[in-house]
């Protein structure tokens, strides 16, 4: 072996193979050699990308072997295996078992790439607080995570604490009120509720340790060290997808065993000054409140219940009146029309990064902003009234398995800024092509109904005349939950009612807001044709019905972190991409 600071290298076998291994800055690469010593094939991993170095040959997956043979290593890293597929993003174990000419080599190889991995990967977790939901998505979670996660959290030296979630809400108040000392993240099983459970624990506790309030609106919030991973097993998983690529469990914790980090804006919900929720897919008035509220009651068909009750709420085909007041974001920054993409080490997310935290280190990060604030005009408010069909907030692409490209494609995950879209009262056929248009690569926001603003902050309020005591409301809330509670015990599970208490505090509240919330087709056909129509909707805050209509939104710029990196570009940046007759000239190059 040739060892010098920059440098080491040796002759190793693969099989019956020879290769020339070397391990050079930041990459361990093998080339095939043939019988005259002439160079084949090279194969280089990132040496931030490998998982582990083990003695012997060693196999994890179906069960783990381990053959302690004596001149053998077994590396194991991150192998991209999507490539040019509609898999684009996929991660999976990469494993290559090698042959040293001695003993005494194998150990020097093992030490030098050990070595390496500390050196080039210091920000990989090692402690990690684990939360399942055993009712998310299909009901794998517990599976999900035994099977897949973690034997690669074990082969990666990661200790993890597991906590099966017994009710709704433990994981948020775990993280809120336990002792964290020690761990370096926490990750949810499950789907986009799991992960705002911990999204609010995090943000929750970080507030509380710095001794500041969230309920203030404009108040600013302290960002948040301990990273979040989340492993999809839910049903919409849009978080994940959007800040991967993939919904995929392996790719997920492969993610979270390299210690990537993803700032991710959040929105903060008050409903006049009280904090009601953080969001950072949907905030969403019409259509998509009354698919969730609609969803809640069929929450048995798993998944399915999103596009059964998509269809449902479709054919009620409402609208909503109201006033939409926003704080535009610079436009000369980006547009939410500009046909980019938020892509790994995007570009306008880290010129973000100076403007929100200027001249920061992290120990300033945060007095920093505060000055930033303070220093800062807010810009002009405008304001937007009429009948929408939906009116929607998200702080990223929302992309999901739905719609590959998401709410809004160009939206960025972490720039500071949400695009609200408005859809204005348009006949039914109109507004299928608009819902459409999320399917495929379409610009959805091309069309005369439709209106886009990159924000920093909205109001939503009622016409004067549909005003009602929204306290006055809740009281008959409460008492629609019981009744709602006795009719459809079906949405119980293991004593505990399975909806947060918002859900159980908007149940059986179709009368008053404008969900068609029925219990039978025929009820649901007759309530299309018969009643009057409701005067509001209710806000879906990504995937949880708000208690209030008239609420107040501000965009919070990297208040958290994820463990991801984005979507790597794979040329497949725009979904379609590789099928030209797709794309529809979206494809820009530059974009890609
Ligand atoms: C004609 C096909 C139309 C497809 C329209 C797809 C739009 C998809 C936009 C997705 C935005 C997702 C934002 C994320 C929200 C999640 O936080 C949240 C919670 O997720 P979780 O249950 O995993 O915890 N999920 C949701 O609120 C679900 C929203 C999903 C809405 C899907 C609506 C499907 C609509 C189908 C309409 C079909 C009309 C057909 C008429 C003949
Ligand atoms: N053990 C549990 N029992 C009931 N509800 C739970 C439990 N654990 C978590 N929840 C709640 O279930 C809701 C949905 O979970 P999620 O994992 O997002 O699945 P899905 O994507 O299918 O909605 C979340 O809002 C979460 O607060
Ligand atoms: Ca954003």
């Amino acid at each position: 072996m040739e060892i010098n600071t920059l440098r080491v290298e040796s002759s190793l076998w693969i099989g019956n193979k020879r290769y020339r291994a070397a391990l050079s800055g930041w990459y361990f690469s093998w080339t095939e050699l043939d019988k005259k010593n002439r160079e084949k094939k090279t194969v280089s991993v990132r040496v931030a990308e490998v998982i582990g170095v083990e003695d012997g040959r060693v196999e994890i997956q179906p069960q783990k072997k381990v053959e302690d043979t004596e001149r053998d290593f077994t590396l194991f890293y991150v192998k991209r295996s999507g490539r040019g597929s509609s898999q684009g993003g996929l991660w999976s174990l990469g494993r290559t078992q090698f042959t040293c000419p001695s003993r005494d080599l194998r150990d020097q190889w093992v030490t030098q790439l050990r070595t390496a991995l500390k050196t080039h990967s210091p920000s990989r977790p090692h402690r990690l607080l684990v939360f399942i939901n055993p009712f998310g998505g299909k009901k794998r979670g517990k599976q999900i995570y035994h099977s897949l996660v973690a034997p690669l959290f074990e082969l990666a030296g990661i200790s993890s604490h597991v906590v099966v979630t017994e009710r709704a809400n433990q994981a948020r108040d775990h993280i809120l009120k336990k002792d964290l000392t020690g761990f370096d993240g926490v990750v949810c099983v499950g789907g986009d509720g799991m992960f705002s459970e911990l999204l609010h624990g995090v943000i929750g506790r970080t507030q509380q340790e710095a001794g500041l309030s969230e309920h203030d609106p404009s108040g600013v919030l302290k960002p948040c060290d301990l990273h979040i991973g989340i492993i999809p097993a839910g049903s919409t998983d849009c978080v994940c997808f959007a800040t991967v690529g993939v919904n995929d469990p392996v790719t997920s914790a492969l993610h979270i065993i390299i210690g990537d980090s993803q700032p991710l804006d959040v929105c903060a919900v008050h409903h006049k000054s009280s904090l009601v929720r953080y969001s950072v897919s949907l905030v969403g008035y019409g259509f998509y409140g009354d698919v969730l509220a609609e969803s809640e009651r069929h929450r048995w068909m798993g998944p399915l219940r999103y596009d059964y009750s998509g269809c449902m709420v479709y054919l009620c085909n409402q609208s909503y009146q109201g006033t939409v007041q926003f704080l535009p974001a610079d436009p000369g920054l980006s547009s939410p029309r500009d046909k980019t993409r938020c892509l790994s080490g995007c570009r306008v997310c880290s010129e973000s990064t100076e403007k929100l935290f200027p001249l920061s280190d992290s120990c300033s990060l945060y007095s920093d902003k505060l000055s930033q604030y303070s220093n800062q005009s807010e810009g002009e408010w405008m304001s937007v009234a009429g009948r929408f069909k939906c009116i929607s907030l998200t702080c990223m692409s929302s992309s999901c398995p739905k719609s590959p490209l998401g709410l809004s494609p160009s939206a960025h995950l972490a720039d500071g800024t949400g695009d609200l879209i408005l859809v204005r009262d348009t006949n039914p056929l109109s507004f299928l092509t608009y819902l459409h248009r999320h399917t495929t690569s379409q610009d959805q926001f091309d069309l005369p109904f439709v209106e886009v603003h990159r924000v920093k902050a909205i109001k939503f309020s009622l016409p004067p005349g549909e005003q009602y005591d929204e306290d006055e409301d809740e009281e008959k809330m409460d008492h629609n939950a019981e009744v709602e509670a006795m009719e459809h015990p079906d949405t119980v599970q293991g004593g505990h009612d399975y909806r947060s208490s918002s859900q159980q505090h908007l149940a059986g509240t179709g009368k008053e807001r404008g969900t068609p919330i029925k219990s039978s087709m025929r009820d649901f056909l007759c309530g299309v044709c018969c009643s009057k129509p409701p005067a509001v909707s209710v806000w879906n805050c990504d995937g949880e019905i708000l208690p209030h209509i008239e609420i107040s939104c501000r965009v919070h710029g990297q208040l958290v972190r994820l463990f991801a990196r984005g979507i790597e570009d794979d040329g497949r940046a725009w979904g379609l991409c590789e099928d030209s007759r797709n794309c529809k000239g979206r494809c820009t190059p530059h974009s890609r």
